[in-house]
């Protein structure tokens, strides 16, 4: 049992009613104690995939394991194994957080001595907000009251769909903190995010889904590995008075009278031939920079070539 994967998504797909296919045909395995990144454009299908664990979107086709439980033979058992933090933020405005708690505890079916009430206020740090009413939260604080809800049955598994859309830095950060502290106890945590930097901190792999298809799916080192374009910056010893032209470059930017920025293809050129040739051209180098490809670039790469 415990090789098996967190979950196993097996060539699922979905059309909804009125024709639109926003699952295809897609397949991947979410391994054990990762935190776990789904990306993809706006309406890629995400949320699709999400609903369908969490049973409330049902699929058209394709299996899906939750913790090893099939969702459809298996369902109470694959639900107990998950916790999902949805996107919207909804709750009973009159309810205050440590009632929603108890609550969502009972809906589990959690024994009173049982609940954890108390704990995932202080872990979600809204111990002193415990007694407040819901609608006098901000919104920060009721996502992560979101996030306490979704671990109140203590699931191996927690999916955060979109966790710090319109959230501040500061707040970003605490939840990322809560996010690798649930992964440091062993926690399978799966992130949806439209934040590339928010994966590239976080996530050890990462799958990313285009117009319902899966397009990759890597340890995050991999895929950054795959960012075509690298960027140098370099300084020279007096003003350009022309660009510096090669057709291996693809893109050529002056950011100031002696300062370029060139944009190459690296398995076309290397930053050392990018120097020679300006140094040929009779420029001396002051000073170079390059730019590492991160995420967003592979994303761009990857989500463009599969438009
Ligand atoms: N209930 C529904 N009925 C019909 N079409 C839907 C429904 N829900 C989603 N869709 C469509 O399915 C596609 C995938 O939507 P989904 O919400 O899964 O994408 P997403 O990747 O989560 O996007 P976002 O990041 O914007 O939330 C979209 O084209 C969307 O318009």
């Amino acid at each position: 049992m415990t090789d098996k994967p967190a979950i196993a998504i097996d060539q699922l797909s979905k059309t909804y009613a009125g024709g639109k296919q926003a699952l295809d045909n897609v397949s991947f395995d979410v391994p054990r104690g990762q935190i776990f990144g789904l990306l993809g454009p706006n309406g890629a299908g995400k949320s699709t995939l999400i609903n369908i664990l969490a049973g409330l979107v049902n699929k058209t086709s394709g299996k899906a394991h939750v913790w090893g439980f099939d969702i459809d033979e298996d369902h109470r058992n694959a639900k107990a194994s998950i916790g999902i933090v949805p996107q919207e933020i909804l709750f009973d405005p009159f309810f205050t957080p440590a009632e929603a708690l108890e609550i969502q505890a009972g809906l589990y079916g959690i024994p009173k001595d049982k609940r954890r009430t108390a704990e995932l206020l202080e872990a979600v740090k809204l111990t002193d907000k415990a007694n407040a009413y819901a609608r006098t939260l901000s919104g920060g604080m009721k996502r992560r009251l979101l996030v306490a809800k979704a671990m109140v049955h203590s699931p191996p598994i927690l999916v955060l769909d979109e966790p710090t859309a319109g959230v501040d830095i500061d707040l970003r950060q605490q939840l990322w903190d809560y996010v690798r502290s649930l992964h440091a106890r062993g926690v399978t945590v799966v992130l949806t995010t439209h934040y590339l930097e928010e994966a590239e901190e976080l996530c050890d792999r990462i799958a990313i889904i285009n117009h319902g298809k899966l397009i990759a799916n890597e340890p995050t080192r991999d895929l950054l590995s795959k960012a075509q374009d690298k960027e140098v910056v370099v300084t020279c010893d007096k003003p350009f008075s022309s660009m510096p032209s090669d057709d291996r470059f693809k893109k050529i930017e002056q950011l100031g009278d002696d300062v370029i920025a060139i944009t190459y293809a690296k398995d076309k050129v290397h930053a050392g031939e990018v120097l020679r040739l300006l140094e040929r051209e009779g420029y001396d180098i002051v000073d170079v920079r390059t730019r590492e490809p991160d995420l967003e670039d592979v994303f761009l790469d990857l989500t463009r070539g599969a438009a």
